[in-house]
């Protein structure tokens, strides 16, 4: 499954040129206001024509301006949810999603019922949308979209409109679509926290090109890629092993090794992506003695690059690199260098998922 995307357009005051292929999973499209994220997901929904271009979906040639191909919005099977939900108020929930499906071409794709599961909305089917929360709209505005049975679900920023809290309750129903729905997401955003959690590549615009894709990891690691006050840093793919409520600790195993973080109310065998700031991450040269060995990682130095007063180290970890911040007079203490070793220790993570009740996160980082 590929989406491959190579426009051109120019508009007055401002010109496009983007390039990108995006596999399964969730792609972020990712960049600062202005850059042309809502004119990509446009251009791929057949809402705006390119002066030259060609869009293939999962084989399908959607575009292709050499040869003429320019296949109208309503027969390209492309969902999209919108900041705003746009449900028909005078509808039910039930009949707003059976609206979706008065769009869907052919057999099969998922049942009412099974997409109302899917998105936690069973028990609102018989309410009017006035009626809802923010959050709730948009779970309906999501099960529209998939039961027209698209070939791909476009989101331009689905979250924006709503409260951290809206926020945090509607993000688990998003990570269940990506994994389980089987169905490619393109996803508007420019919040480095919620791409860090759902996408898994990312392709960052700026003035209407593409400066950077790839994993979300190698992505989120550089500086020059993420907004200004963002702070660099590694994304961990980790899965939840083991709970020990007696301690207080849920335990993550992942590609840079084991970590401990205070205990979540999630199952176990759930994967989560988790996101390690660099400032957050400390390094000894030694195993440090008087500390306890909880969350401290040996790795190899593979990278040392200095930012303004700061020194950002890789750490080769297992299979991870985790990004350190130094400052350059503790890296020259340090004498870091490429191949040395050096512990990291992973002071807290940024985490908004799963913390068991009385837990909670300021900033969206925790303590472990
Ligand atoms: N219909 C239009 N006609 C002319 N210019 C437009 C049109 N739509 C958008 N633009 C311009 O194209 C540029 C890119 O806009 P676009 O909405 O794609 O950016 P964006 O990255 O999605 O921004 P935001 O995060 O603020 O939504 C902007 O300079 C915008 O003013």
């Amino acid at each position: 499954m590929t989406i491959d995307v190579d426009v051109t357009l120019h508009r007055d005051t401002f010109s496009l040129e983007v390039t990108f292929t995006a596999g399964a999973g969730l792609t972020a499209l990712f960049g600062r206001s202005g850059s042309g994220k809502t004119t990509v997901i446009d251009l791929i929904a057949g809402l705006a024509q390119p002066q030259r271009g060609r869009i293939v979906v999962d084989g399908t040639v959607l575009l292709d301006t050499d040869r003429g191909v320019r296949v109208p919005v309503h027969r390209r099977r492309i969902g999209c949810v919108f900041q705003e939900a746009r449900l028909l108020p005078h509808l039910s929930v039930r009949q707003n999603l059976r609206f979706g499906r008065l769009f869907s071409r052919g057999q099969g794709g998922p049942s009412l019922e099974a997409v109302a599961e899917l998105l936690g909305i069973v028990a609102l089917l018989e309410r009017r949308p006035a009626g809802l929360s923010g959050g709730e709209r948009q779970r309906v505005a999501i099960g529209r979209a998939l039961l027209a049975r698209p070939r791909l679900l476009l989101m331009d920023e689905p979250l924006s409109a709503l409260d951290e809290a809206r926020k945090r309750e509607i993000l688990p129903y998003i990570e269940r679509l990506r994994d389980e729905a089987g169905l490619p997401i393109v996803y508007v955003s420019h919040s480095v926290a919620e791409v860090a959690r759902l996408a898994s590549t990312v392709v960052v615009l700026e003035g209407g090109r593409v400066v950077g894709q790839g994993s979300v990891d190698a992505v989120l690691r550089r500086s020059d890629l993420i907004p200004d006050g963002a702070e660099a840093g590694s994304v961990l793919a980790m899965t939840v092993t083991a709970h020990d409520p007696d301690a207080g600790l849920t335990r993550l195993v992942g590609p840079a090794g084991t970590l401990d973080v205070p205990l979540l109310a999630l199952p176990t065998g759930r994967r989560l992506n988790l996101r390690l700031p660099a400032r957050d991450v400390l390094l000894a040269t030694e195993a440090p003695r008087s500390l306890s060995a909880r969350n401290v990682l040996p790795g190899r130095v593979a990278g040392l690059r200095e930012e303004g007063a700061a020194c950002l180290v890789e750490v080769a970890c297992g299979e991870a690199i985790l990004l350190a911040r130094l400052t350059r007079g503790s890296a020259r203490d340090l004498d870091l260098a490429v191949g040395r070793s050096v512990h990291a220790i992973v002071k807290s993570v940024a985490l908004d998922a799963g913390l068991a009740p009385g837990l909670s996160a300021p900033g969206g980082r925790i303590e472990i």
